[in-house]
């Protein structure tokens, strides 16, 4: 192993850490460590990396099999751009904040701001009238109102205690199920909306927190450039990459170099002990290919639960039986790709896409929803022909998840043609099922937080990032992965301390 004293890396012996999983929360992870002079070897099951991050490019077209957009959200996100040199192939979608929601069959433009929806039809008058005075009804004084500290309230029941059903059906639902293909009533709220759950804490009423504390952050950001907030503005909301998502892990990829990923390598065993050769406790891995990789400092654990639980661990060679693990429920979700001639596409919409609440299902609607790839990105397919990507199944339809591609073009065309015009079928049609498309951030969600934490706490070394612990979305995954590499820095540092 070489060694060479540096600010970094004071005792001079270069720490080595394996990273499990080469999906974008492990991967910013290696990229962070390798950042840090660390030797990092990135394993991945699969013969790609990218995990959840897939791009296709085939007969003029692009799109995304997993996830489309992000956004910079996460201060990680930003910096990770910056540093990879992909801001000139950022791609932010045209007219992206028109998005649409069906009611009575037909697809109603979201309102992007209060005033917009009090004036839109999507919400009748009664419902208005319940979100405009939901800042009086629920201050904090009448601590009745707010629930149980500990209970664990589903989205749903939240926000119909605030702003009523119908807020529920037509701006809640459709929003859970075109961010995580669930449904109100199967999430919690303290860990799907976590900051939403302190809000109603904090103040009271869900509407008067979220200005508030808006308006605390405006204090804060006084200090910070407001020419380079406005600059900014346009970053704001979502976007992709020249060429799909993937292009954000293959960059990851390129700069961790080939020699640090090992793919067609599913983890089978980790051990954590003391073995002749080395000074220190480490963790040795052993891989489906029988590879085994000795001395290791530490691992950043990035697969799903459900495969942790397949991974034989010992400690100081006893078996350390992860049957603590709770069982983790999965959002399967099928996802077409379709091509349509744009002649035979008769109402068109301009925009991101549109979703389709549960309740529409009494409407013979059976889609979650639809994302316009070539309005957001005319680059996807030639200019003849608009591409859609629609979503089918999650906890709302499991079964419709997993039906055939000839059933799911039958629903996906009879859906785009109620909500869009679409005339026969499409030219082009790709359909990608995951069975375990999501985490489901249900109520027994604590549980599995408490079992990482075990995990964390009764393996020296052993670390957990990923969609599992901090949210879903790409720009979450990275930051779990970031902070992961945060703590194994902190902790090599501490063992180095130690062994000096
Ligand atoms: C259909 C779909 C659409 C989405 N759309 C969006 C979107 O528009 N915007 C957004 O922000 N998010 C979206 N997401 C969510 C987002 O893509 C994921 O949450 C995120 O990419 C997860 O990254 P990850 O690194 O945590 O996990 P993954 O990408 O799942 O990576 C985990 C990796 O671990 C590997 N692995 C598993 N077991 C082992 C083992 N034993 N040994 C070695 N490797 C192993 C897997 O093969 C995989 O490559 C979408 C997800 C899906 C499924
Ligand atoms: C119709 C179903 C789905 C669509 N995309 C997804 C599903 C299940 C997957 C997905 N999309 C986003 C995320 C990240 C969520 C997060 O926590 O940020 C995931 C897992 C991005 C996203 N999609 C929508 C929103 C509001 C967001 C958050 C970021 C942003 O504001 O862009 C809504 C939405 N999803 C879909 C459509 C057609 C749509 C709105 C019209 C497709």
């Amino acid at each position: 192993m070489s060694s060479s004293a540096t600010d970094d890396n004071p005792t001079g012996s270069v720490k080595r850490v394996a990273v499990i999983g080469a999906g974008v929360s492990g991967l910013a992870a290696a990229y962070k460590l390798k950042s840090h002079g660390v030797d990092v070897t990135v394993f991945e099951a699969e013969g790609r990396a990218g995990g959840r991050l897939r791009s296709v490019s085939r007969d003029g077209l692009i799109w995304d099999e997993g996830a489309n957009t992000m956004t910079e959200s996460e201060i990680e996100v930003k910096g990770l751009i910056d540093a990879l040199g992909l801001q000139e192939k950022q791609q932010f979608p045209i007219s992206q904040h028109k998005r649409y929601i069906v009611k009575n069959g037909a697809p109603v433009l979201v309102p992007t701001n209060p005033a917009a929806l009090l004036k839109s039809n999507l919400l009748s008058a009664q419902s208005k009238i319940q979100v405009i005075f939901e800042p009086f009804l629920w201050k904090r004084s009448v601590s009745s109102n707010v629930c149980d500290e500990n209970s664990e309230e589903s989205v749903g029941g939240f926000f119909q205690r605030h702003f009523g059903k119908e807020v529920v059906d037509y701006l809640i639902d459709p929003f859970v199920a075109g961010t995580s293909a669930t449904d109100p009533e199967s999430l919690s709220m303290r860990h799907f909306f976590p900051e939403l759950w302190n809000l109603e804490k904090r103040f009271g009423s869900v509407i008067a927190g979220a200005l508030q504390s808006k308006f605390f952050d405006k204090k804060e950001k006084t200090g910070e450039n407001k020419t380079a907030l406005k600059k900014n503005k346009h970053k704001r909301g979502s976007f992709s990459f020249q060429g799909g998502m993937q292009t954000l892990t293959d960059t990851l990829c390129k700069e961790l170099g080939k020699e640090n990923l090992k793919l067609n390598s599913k983890v089978l065993t980790l051990a954590y002990g003391h073995d002749e050769s080395s000074s220190s406790p480490n963790w040795s891995i052993t891989c489906v290919s029988n590879q085994s990789t000795q001395d290791i400092d530490a691992v950043i654990m990035t697969a799903p639960l459900c495969n942790v639980k397949d991974i034989k661990i010992t400690k100081r060679r006893i078996p350390f039986p992860l049957s603590f693990l709770p069982e983790i429920s999965y959002v399967p979700i099928s996802v077409m790709i379709t091509a349509f001639r744009k002649e035979n596409v008769k109402r068109p919409l301009e925009g991101f896409g549109v979703l389709v609440p549960s309740k529409e299902r009494q409407n013979g609607l059976k889609t979650l929803g639809t994302l316009f790839s070539s309005m957001m990105f005319p680059d996807r397919a030639p200019s003849d022909f608009y591409l859609y990507t629609t979503f089918v199944g999650g906890t709302q339809n499991r079964e419709l998840a997993q039906a055939s591609t000839d059933e799911l073009q039958k629903i996906v065309t009879s859906d785009l043609r109620k909500l869009l015009g679409a005339k026969g079928e499409p030219t082009f049609v790709n359909h990608i099922y995951w069975s375990k498309g999501f985490p489901l951030y249900g109520r027994n969600y604590g549980s599995v937080l408490e079992a990482i934490d075990k995990m964390e706490k009764d393996l020296p070394g052993f670390f957990f990032a990923g969609n599992q612990k901090g949210g879903l979305s790409v720009g979450k995954a990275i930051s779990s992965g970031w902070q992961a590499a945060d703590l194994v820095i902190s902790y090599l540092n501490s063992v180095s301390d130690k062994s000096a």
